[in-house]
């Protein structure tokens, strides 16, 4: 799917309310928190708690979740390496909504492609793109399996998934790793605290 426009004779079109009128109305910065890694290395549960611990300090954010905009936005979508980049392109342009919104945007795609989550990161001034890294080994993400997934694809049902026949490619220089320690996952409240500590740290609580 080509990602260049089809259209002719558009224009950009501004209005005087920006983005740093928003930031100022909800004392926030708007961003996007990327999370990335394999099925079942905790992206979902790792952009819930977050949002929990900001909306309880008066900060507004807003999940896009890989599975659920597979729902809609993009259900014509399947996971053949170029629909993946589609998936991860539109993805993208939402949140990049989002954060001019002036949200917090946590997406939480497995956007098993640099080249993919770098195209996102491009969209956005360098600093408001977050890139957190689930690096979770294979091992205890299949033995997880909380869809049955990774037992379908093994079993040969499911052809093309992320880690057992397709690739997942780490990123090279992400903002964020979590990972296990002493062969420990994190709590969730733990890795959330690592996410929000980092955006405290950066001023992105404040305008
Ligand atoms: N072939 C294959 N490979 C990987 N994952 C698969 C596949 N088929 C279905 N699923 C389910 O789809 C969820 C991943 O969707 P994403 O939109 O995040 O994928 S991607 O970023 O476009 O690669 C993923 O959800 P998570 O487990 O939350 O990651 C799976 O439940
Ligand atoms: N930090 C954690 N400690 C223990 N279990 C976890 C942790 N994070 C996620 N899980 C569990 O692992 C499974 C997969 O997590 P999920 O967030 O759905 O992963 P993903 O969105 O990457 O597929 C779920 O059953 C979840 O409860």
């Amino acid at each position: 799917m080509s990602t260049l426009s089809n259209a002719t004779n558009i224009f950009w079109q501004d209005c005087q309310l920006g983005k740093p009128e928003r930031q100022k109305l909800l004392n926030q910065k708007g961003c996007v928190v990327w999370i990335t890694g394999l099925s079942g290395s905790g992206k979902s549960t790792l952009a819930c708690s977050p949002s929990s611990e900001l909306h309880s300090r008066g900060k507004l954010s807003y999940i896009l979740d890989g599975d659920n905009l597979r729902h809609g936005l993009n259900k014509d979508l399947g996971f053949k390496p170029e629909d993946r980049t589609e998936n991860i392109r539109r993805t993208g342009e939402v949140a990049k909504l989002f954060a001019d919104a002036g949200l917090i945007c946590v997406a939480s795609l497995i956007s098993p492609y640099r080249r993919d989550r770098d195209t996102c990161r491009a969209m956005l001034p360098d600093a408001n793109f977050i890139e957190v890294y689930m690096n979770m080994p294979l091992s205890l993400c299949e033995a997880r399996d909380p869809k049955g997934l990774y037992k379908l694809a093994r079993a040969g049902k499911i052809k093309g998934f992320t880690g057992i026949d397709d690739p997942y490619e780490p990123p090279l220089n992400c903002e964020i790793e979590i990972k296990e320690d002493d062969g420990d996952c994190p709590t969730p409240k733990v890795m959330a605290g690592q996410v929000v500590t980092y955006l405290e740290e950066k001023g992105f609580l404040e305008c």
